[in-house]
């Protein structure tokens, strides 16, 4: 009789057809203890609107905010600054996780809330200054499963995906310097999604 540990090996199929690597892990969590994390997040996280600068304008978007790290590093986002707030402890549990998960280290994290699937993010890159050239994203999904999609910066190849409730998505390599992500907003969903991407910022003290 043969074993087959279908979930480990489906974690190393690369969903890009080139120029980087996605891989996606599926349910890290059993569903009881998403649902316990959903929760805690929801209740315990310093959610902020977002504040975007576009085309000069400030805006306050719907989705909220946050960000995490092992100090207080500065990141711009859609032109704002903040500064990394201390783990919580659910955070470093997550964190400890996907580091076991993966074989990778992080020190900082970005999480958004989405109340509903009026909710997205636009088309872009996470190829911030600060972040380690070519490491790896951690992306955990809790509540609302919803639609991921990657499209490439010059042939405009499109990969779509969907983001089950307690899973783990990996993004590494040259994915950030050949491809755009987005989380396009739905009709079909009512229900709210906490993302959380870990992270590696780089040079800052
Ligand atoms: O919500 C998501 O799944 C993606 C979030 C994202 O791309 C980001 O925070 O940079
Ligand atoms: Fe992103």
């Amino acid at each position: 009789m043969s074993l087959f540990l279908y979930d480990e090996h489906s974690a190393d199929i690369n969903w890009l057809p080139k120029d980087g690597i996605v891989n996606y892990h599926g349910k890290l969590f059993l569903e009881e203890e998403a649902n316990m994390f959903f929760e805690k997040l929801w209740n315990t996280i310093d959610w902020r609107n977002d504040e975007a600068i576009i085309f000069g304008k400030k805006i306050i978007t719907k989705r909220k905010v946050a960000w995490y790290g092992d100090r207080p590093f500065r990141y711009t986002y859609s032109k704002v600054t903040k500064e990394a707030l201390s783990w919580t402890p659910e955070l470093l549990v997550l964190k400890n996780r996907i580091e076991i998960a993966t074989g990778e280290t992080f020190n900082s994290c970005l999480l958004n809330l989405y109340h509903s699937g009026d909710e997205g993010m636009a088309w872009h890159s996470d190829d911030e200054i600060d972040l380690k050239k070519n490491g790896a994203i951690g992306s955990i999904t809790f509540g609302a499963e919803r639609k991921f999609a990657f499209k490439h910066k010059h042939s405009g190849e499109k990969v779509e995906m969907l983001l089950e409730h307690g899973s783990l998505l990996v993004m590494k390599d040259t994915t950030q310097t050949f491809w755009l992500h987005r989380l396009p907003p739905t009709k079909r969903v009512s229900k709210p999604r906490i993302n959380l991407t870990f992270r590696t910022i780089e040079n800052q003290h």
